[in-house]
């Protein structure tokens, strides 16, 4: 189902706000998210993904700021539609099934067509999360990761206008969490429904989401599509945020900054601040040393620098080299993919992808 180009966004949050005891959880928090789309919410532990859910569930009441549903509000500090009257689905960690109902009666329970329809969709559903043959079991006799499959189709049954889920494939073990989660959201987007996803795992948050928001203290430092958030992070903890870093410390001057690998550009960065000079270690270039001569400079690269091996180690479909530079003694580390182990002490040289690297100022 696709939206209309002129249509609201199905999920607005405008400046949602919440505090508790003082401290500011939730704080100036804005996104929207057009049906069929899966946004994101991604941070560490307790930077507030779950209380922004909560509110959007209308379980929980912010201190200032709106939510719409296709363009109409839902809730301010003094209008309030029930969570029931959202049009809300919700999956959460701690979902509970009803013990006294079947799979199919579980599944069935938010349904109000006649009893065909839901059973088409009931069938439907067990089918996608793969328990159609446990259709008259009750939840008692189903692991934990079968109950949440269950959960999760009910939660989907009544085609619900957006979908709040907080973590919800953590549960499955990961050859069936990959296939659940990929039909789940195929699903969904047909439907039209737009997903709103608790993650504190970098890697789901990129597979599945069309935007993530990144989170932390409260506030969204940075909403995009996985690849801008990943090629051109706001701040060096948002570059932290999906892999190792490696990080070189210098000043500028002139608008450069001056480091071993040659000088990088900081325009309209003031002489004297300092910079930090970020790049993920798969974006290391590595030369053997040829009688102590090394590769000359290039755009792309830019100077390379001596260095040697301190530790090298097999990681199953890539080497993790540990070096450390001549000239300022800089700890760096590389991602090669293979087999390349190089012994310690072995001299060799680095380069840094021009067009990986991040200059953040401290
Ligand atoms: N009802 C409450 N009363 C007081 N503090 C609360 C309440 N609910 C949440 N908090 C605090 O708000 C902060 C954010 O909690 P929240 O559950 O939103 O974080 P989170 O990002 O979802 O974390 P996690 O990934 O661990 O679930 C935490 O420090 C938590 O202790």
């Amino acid at each position: 189902m696709i939206a209309p180009a002129n249509a609201p966004p199905r999920l607005t949050a405008e400046s949602l706000t919440r505090s508790f005891e003082g401290r500011r959880v939730v704080d100036d928090v804005s996104f929207s998210v057009p049906a069929g789309q899966v946004a994101c919410l991604l941070g560490p532990s307790g930077c507030g993904k779950s209380t922004t859910l909560r509110l959007i569930a209308g379980v929980d009441m912010q201190d200032s700021g709106r939510i719409l549903v296709d363009g109409k509000l839902v809730c301010d500090t003094t209008f309030r539609v029930p969570p029931e009257r959202r049009a809300i689905g919700l999956m959460f960690q701690d979902f509970a099934l009803f013990p006294h109902l079947s799979v199919a009666e579980n599944v069935a329970f938010g349904l109000t067509g006649g009893y065909a329809a839901n059973r088409a969709r009931v069938d439907e559903l067990l089918e996608r999360v793969r328990m159609t043959a446990h259709l008259g079991s009750y939840p008692h006799a189903l692991s934990g990761g079968e109950q949440q499959r269950i959960a999760l189709a009910r939660a989907l049954a009544p085609r619900p206008r957006i979908m709040l889920m907080d973590e919800p494939f953590s549960g499955l073990d990961e050859r069936l969490r990959d296939g659940i989660r990929d039909e789940t959201l195929a699903l969904m987007k047909e439907e039209g429904t737009a997903v709103l996803l608790v993650t504190h795992e970098p890697e789901e948050a990129m597979r599945m989401a069309d935007q993530i928001l990144l989170m932390r203290d409260g506030r969204i430092v940075q909403q995009g599509a996985p690849y801008n958030l990943y090629n051109a992070p706001a701040d060096r903890e948002a570059a932290a945020f999906f892999s190792d870093i490696n990080v070189l410390r210098g000043r500028v001057q002139g608008a450069l900054t001056d480091t071993p690998f040659g000088e990088f550009l900081t325009p309209g960065v003031p002489d004297g601040t300092e910079v930090e000079i970020v790049i993920r270690p798969q974006h290391l270039k590595i030369d053997f040393d040829r009688a102590g001569m090394g590769p000359a400079a290039t755009p792309e690269n830019g100077t390379a620098a001596h260095a040697s091996v301190v530790r090298s180690r097999f990681l199953g479909r890539e080497s993790l080299v540990e070096f450390v530079t001549d000239e300022g003694g800089i700890a760096l580390n590389a991602n090669v993919p293979g087999v390349f182990l190089p012994p310690a002490g072995t001299r060799m040289w680095l380069m840094l992808r021009r067009d990986r690297v991040f200059v953040f100022p401290r």
